[in-house]
């Protein structure tokens, strides 16, 4: 079932084009990841999303609702951190959750989401006492306590230490374990790659690719290196003969092989079929953080997002 649906979204501020044409789908149970570098387009983007911007032209749907058209239902259903959460400093914790709970007519039980957050020794302390962690967590606190079905979380764990940006990730999965939706909005690629199970590269206003953390690390580079060393003498060709190969070197005993499609899988192969041993045999890993400089400036080179990078 799709959660989210945004159809060539366009957004401009004056002259400024913010966002360009976005379009992506959020299944109902996923961790959906957006990033992009600074002014991408990626908070136009969610606050369109949750009906507090107005979108130039495009389409969205949250759960088959307008958020525009909608807004009081929307709301109902969709719970939004955004990067400021500004509260009165004299308010507690309980206080707060206590009064943002009665906004919504089918509140989450506050003292139990409290607890879940961690924040019960805290509930009688004011906002301006709380911790950068502790405010953050009342604000995920705050934007489920209205017990939607899609929560928006923006900028998650900018200004944590980090056990506290691991206790929220365990946090968030917890959360979706309880079946929420969650778009969620960060700079940090270790963040989107551990939570998120597809996530779209905003770039310019523009969607660059939209695939699973694996899949955007496969598509931004076909080249891979494989390592080893072998105990005995081994054959060049036993390597070069393999499809996947385009390049082998060996220096004393060290040997690089590069290439593409499932490379580890078949050097391992034709060094058992030469009943050659290889000893710290490993492959360079590609991460995140290297896709998204991939993807963002292959994005910069080309004005039209490829056909196959749109979901
Ligand atoms: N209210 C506004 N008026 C004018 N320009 C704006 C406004 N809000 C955002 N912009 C501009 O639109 C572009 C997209 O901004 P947006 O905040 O959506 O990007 P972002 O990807 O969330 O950036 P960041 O990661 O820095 O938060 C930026 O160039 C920004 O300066």
């Amino acid at each position: 079932m799709t959660a989210l649906e945004v159809r060539n979204l366009h957004k401009r501020y004056g002259p400024h084009v913010a966002v360009d044409d976005v379009s992506f789908t959020v299944e109902a149970g996923e961790i959906f990841g957006i990033i992009g570098p600074n002014g991408a387009g990626k908070t136009t983007t969610v606050e369109s999303i949750a009906g507090l911007r107005t979108p130039d032209s495009g389409s969205i749907s949250v759960l088959g609702l307008d958020p525009i058209k909608d807004r009081a239902e929307v709301r109902e259903r969709l719970g939004v951190q955004l990067q400021e959460s500004s509260f009165p400093d004299a308010i507690t914790v309980a206080e707060a959750l206590e009064l943002y709970s009665s906004f919504y007519r089918n509140p989450a039980d506050w003292r139990e989401l409290m607890e879940l957050l961690g924040l019960t020794e805290r509930r009688n302390t004011r906002y301006k006492a709380l911790s950068g962690g502790q405010k953050q967590r009342l604000s995920i606190a705050l934007a489920l306590v209205g017990n939607p079905s899609v929560a928006i979380l923006d900028e998650l764990t900018t200004g944590l230490d980090p056990q506290a940006r691991r206790d929220t990730w365990s946090l968030i999965e917890r959360v979706r374990g309880t079946g929420v939706t969650i778009l969620l909005v960060t700079h940090f690629m270790d963040e989107a790659e551990r939570l998120s199970d597809r996530i779209a590269v905003i770039d310019g206003g523009r969607v660059a690719a939209v695939d699973t953390p694996a899949g955007l690390i496969a598509q931004s580079t076909a080249v891979q290196q494989v390592r080893f060393r072998v105990s005995r003498p081994l054959d060049e060709s036993v390597l070069t003969e393999l499809p996947d190969v385009t390049e082998v070197e060996n220096t004393d005993g060290r040997w690089l092989v590069t290439g593409g499609g499932p490379l580890l899988t078949s050097v391992a192969g034709a060094l058992a079929r030469a009943q050659v041993v290889a000893e710290d045999l490993r492959i360079d890993q590609r991460n995140l953080d290297d896709a998204f400089v991939a993807l963002t400036a292959r994005a910069a080179e080309s004005p039209e997002p490829s056909e196959s990078s749109i979901d």
